[in-house]
């Protein structure tokens, strides 16, 4: 019976009019397959309608070739509709761990506490792996206090050009979406374990993501729900971990670590943020939370200490301006910390 695999493959041999093929252009989005039956959005211009029309039809043919029993591909050009409610949506197709659609590498940047900087390490790493050319995505799966929208700058709410289908945000480079874009800014969240795993499988599957190289997802601190879900759901293939020095708060990142290990996920290595406070005024440092314990940890697991970044207020000055550090001040010291995450991961599970 034909897979994923096989009918991305096969995709792979369809021509644009603007050249290359529909994958790698984007076109193809929302691709499901179960049970023999394929089924896609393909995302065009609507003033290509009619030259799309010989492509649809010849997708068609090579998925049957391919070993499809039924192909299903809607044509959409972008509208503005309101964005589906998430919570009241049904639930996602995929059954075990598979790649979504369209992402070369999926990643999850995790914390075993709340409040280490994980969404700041994840709309800095993103907006840095995107300045070195790569197609760059960010998932704000923190349910518990999305942040993305503020520190990547997004707002306005994502349209559904089907009512099924998610168009996601883009900014910096970065093309992006959050839980925190689907509800009102005021509106605290009450998710139960079944509506947060069905929103979770809606956001990695039918959000438009198109081509990326990789996809970040940010979170909740903690080992629960989303964490089990998304590895469950979707091929992760890797995560980070991020810790400030304190020991109670390694204490909770080992916890996240044996997680990962369980779920088998490769850990991809340790960021220590928070790592030492540098005075901006005279520049002095100054270990607050301690300093040395994410390396200690790291040395100990035998996996990479990715970074350490310092306690600095630009870092949050620039997260609540709403262009990240490696935006706002691409030169500075603070940036360079997480380009040299951005180095590594090219280096390693992006190269
Ligand atoms: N290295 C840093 N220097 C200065 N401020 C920082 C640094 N890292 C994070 N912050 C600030 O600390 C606060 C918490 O960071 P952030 O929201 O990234 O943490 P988190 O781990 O994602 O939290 P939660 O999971 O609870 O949402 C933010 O105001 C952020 O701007």
């Amino acid at each position: 019976m034909i897979d994923r695999e096989t009918a991305l493959a096969a995709l792979k041999a369809i021509e644009t009019p603007a050249g290359g093929d529909v994958v790698s252009a984007g076109v193809v989005r929302a691709l499901t397959v179960s049970d023999g039956a394929v089924r896609f959005v393909m995302e065009i211009d609507p003033a290509q309608a009619q030259a799309f029309e010989p492509i649809k039809t010849a997708a068609e043919a090579a998925l049957k070739a391919a070993g499809a029993d039924a192909v299903s591909i809607v044509l959409t050009g972008h509208t503005e509709k309101a964005p589906p409610d998430v919570r009241m949506g049904k639930k996602s197709e995929p059954k075990g761990p598979e790649p979504v659609p369209g992402i070369a590498r999926l990643i999850a940047v995790a914390s075993g506490k709340g409040g280490v900087g994980k969404s700041t390490v994840s709309s800095n790493l993103a907006c840095a792996l995107a300045q070195k050319g790569l197609r760059v995505g960010l998932l704000d799966a923190d349910v518990y206090g999305p942040s993305q929208p503020r520190m990547l700058g997004i707002s306005g709410r994502p349209s559904s050009p089907d009512g099924k289908t998610i168009l996601p945000m883009r900014n910096h480079g970065v093309t992006a979406m959050s839980l925190g874009l689907m509800t009102n800014d005021d509106q605290a969240v009450v998710w139960r374990g079944p509506m947060l795993m069905g929103a979770l499988q809606q956001m990695l599957f039918q959000v438009q993501w198109g081509a990326l190289d990789v996809l970040l997802v940010d979170l909740p601190p903690g080992t629960g729900d989303v964490q089990m879900t998304l590895a469950q759901k979707a091929r992760v293939d890797g995560a980070i971990v991020v810790s400030t020095p304190q020991d109670v708060a390694l204490l909770d990142a080992r916890k996240g670590i044996d997680m990962f290990q369980q779920l088998n996920v490769p850990l991809l290595g340790l960021i220590e943020n928070m790592s030492t406070h540098i005075c901006s005024k005279c520049g002095h440092e100054d270990p607050v939370f301690g300093h040395g314990g994410v390396a200690a940890e790291a040395r100990k697991l035998g996996v990479p200490l990715l970074a350490e970044i310092p306690l600095h207020i630009d870092i949050r000055l620039a997260a609540d301006g709403g262009a990240p550090i490696v935006v706002s001040k691409p030169e500075s010291a603070q940036a360079r910390a997480f380009h040299q995450v951005a180095d590594a991961l090219t280096e390693s599970v992006l190269a």
